[in-house]
């Protein structure tokens, strides 16, 4: 077992990174975060889709990380920005994610695919805020009835046949 299932092992509402005291929207810098979001997507590498995308959000500790979307000759193996936003996560400290935005390649919201929406509540949890186009959203809306780390609780061990 490792540290991060025993821990979800032990408490229902586990996920890395989880503090309390969360920030509202309102005191979220959302101009600075869509800023970030923006530059980075010019270092996006999307030439088979021409779709180039940034992703910035806010950390718990203060820093912004940030993601572009690099794209692959082998279309189904591209990253999305959001692939790129949580290894910069992990990379420079990890901890938990607060806040979220993501801009398309016209630099306006962007609401993040399926698969991203689970990266990003292994690592901001229910109360991540997120922009959308119509306002900022927390994860439950943005990803309701999630699975999550604290499902894994439930595992009986590894089984084979
Ligand atoms: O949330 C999303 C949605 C799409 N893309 C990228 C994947 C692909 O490179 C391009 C077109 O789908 O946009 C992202 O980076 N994040």
């Amino acid at each position: 077992m490792t540290e991060q299932s025993q821990a979800a092992a032990a408490d229902p509402d586990f996920y890395p990174g989880r503090v309390a005291g969360d920030a509202g929207p309102e005191q979220i810098d959302w101009t600075a975060l869509r800023a970030a979001a923006r530059l980075i997507k010019e270092k996006a590498y999307a030439p088979y889709s021409g779709f180039p995308v940034g992703a910035a959000a806010l950390v718990d500790d203060g820093r912004i990380v940030t993601g572009c979307n690099v794209e692959n000759a082998s279309y189904g193996v591209g990253l999305c920005a959001e692939c790129g936003l949580v290894s910069s996560l992990n990379a420079t400290g990890g901890g938990r994610l607060v806040a979220f935005t993501c801009v398309g390649p016209d630099g306006e919201s962007l609401m993040p695919c399926g698969r991203c929406r689970q990266l990003l509540y292994e690592f901001g949890g229910p109360e991540l805020l997120v922009e959308t186009s119509h306002g900022i959203v927390p994860m439950t809306q943005v990803l309701p009835d999630a699975f999550g780390p604290s499902d894994l609780s439930r595992a009986t061990g590894p089984t084979h046949t």
